[in-house]
């Protein structure tokens, strides 16, 4: 039977994958505080439903920087696809494409950001990880604009990698390091730790005129400093959990950080997002967009492309719903009043 619902996903792909590899996707830091807020704050917040508004045509298409998708949900970069489904990233990205909507692809992907260009049918953003050098960093973004991505989302909560404890009891360990060199087709010269801090975005801004967007912010003041450094977008995240335990939950931290932006960029949010009417309410606190990380590795686990364009449809299906219940036809119709802290 198909799935109804992106936590029927979860427990096929849970029963389906080698739990080192479970683990790895599945998995927060330290006691996994943050992971769960991700999740329970958005029982904090409660929708305030207008009725009697014609929602006989509801339309769930947006643009972000621009782009037109079909829905406000798009594909967060989450590393080694190949972990789940042995196409790796070409199942992603033909799933992303098929349900119309944008996917990140992330630095550490098992397969070259090239072979995932080609393998796309929709938009890509590339997500950019700076841990080596800036050399290194610098040929990614070039490649990136050569294989048409049309931005660059700086990820910048990941100085080190978290406490991630589930992986820890794991006698094998994800072969990352092994996979570095495939991955980006660069023979490492240098092995120093590249520090990463508002000078790096400034060398960024000064090497590309791709849109830049910075993943990973948290707080109204890194957001401030994020606009006077030039940059294009805000993606608000706490790695899903992955880093910082005890941080605020994204949806939390939203609000402030919407507010501190005032329009002058587009703000995203990922962290948390299982149900059309998380959508819902991160974009009545102002996400232009949300970005979802586990479910997609679920869909592709379970089924490869199908599974990934099948999870985006239930969640586009379930934001529909939700949007028509409580009164609004358009995207642009979702707006602060909707929604109320408890
Ligand atoms: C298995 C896994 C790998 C991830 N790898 C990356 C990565 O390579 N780059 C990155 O910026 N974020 C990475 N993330 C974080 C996601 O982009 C995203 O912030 C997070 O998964 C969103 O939360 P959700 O899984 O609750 O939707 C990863 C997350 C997971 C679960
Ligand atoms: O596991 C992660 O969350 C992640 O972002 C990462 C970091 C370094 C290498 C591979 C993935």
């Amino acid at each position: 039977m198909d799935p109804i619902n992106v936590f029927e996903y979860e427990a096929l792909a849970k029963q389906l994958m080698d739990p080192v590899y479970w683990d790895y996707y599945a998995g927060g830091s330290d006691d996994e505080v943050t992971l769960q807020v991700n999740r329970t704050d958005f029982n904090r917040i409660r929708l305030r439903p207008r009725m009697l508004v014609d929602v006989s045509h509801c339309d769930t298409r947006t643009t972000v920087l621009g782009q037109l998708i079909e829905m406000p949900i798009m594909v967060a970069p989450t590393a080694l696809h190949g972990l789940g489904h042995t196409e790796g990233e070409y199942a992603t990205a033909q799933g992303a494409g098929a349900a119309g909507t944008l996917m990140t692809a992330s630095t550490e992907s098992t397969r070259t950001l090239e072979e995932i260009a080609q393998a796309a049918s929709g938009p890509l953003w590339f997500q950019l990880y700076i841990f080596h050098s800036l050399k290194l960093a610098a040929e990614l973004v070039r490649r990136a604009e050569a294989a048409g991505y049309q931005a660059i989302v700086v990820t910048v909560d990941l100085p080190i990698l978290g406490n991630r404890e589930r992986s820890k009891r794991h006698t094998i360990s994800i072969p990352l390091s092994a996979l570095k060199e495939m991955v980006t087709g660069v023979e490492e010269e240098e092995l120093r730790r590249e520090p990463m801090t508002w000078e790096t975005i400034d060398w960024l801004r000064s090497i590309t005129h791709l849109p830049i967007l910075l993943k990973g912010i948290l707080t109204a003041e890194d957001a401030v400093l994020a606009l006077e450094h030039g940059v294009d977008g805000i993606i608000v995240s706490n790695h899903g959990g992955r880093q910082l335990d005890g941080a605020v939950s994204s949806i939390e931290a939203l609000p402030e950080i919407v507010e501190a932006v005032g329009g002058r960029c587009e703000v995203y949010m990922d962290g948390g997002i299982r149900r059309g009417t998380d959508v819902l309410k991160a974009l009545a606190l102002g996400a232009r967009a949300v970005l979802v990380g586990r479910p997609i590795l679920w869909g592709l686990a379970v089924d490869g492309s199908k599974g990934v364009q099948q999870v985006l449809k239930i969640l586009q299906t379930e934001l529909e719903r939700a949007m028509k219940l409580a009164g609004c036809p358009t995207v642009a119709s979702i707006n602060r009043a909707l929604v109320k802290w408890t």
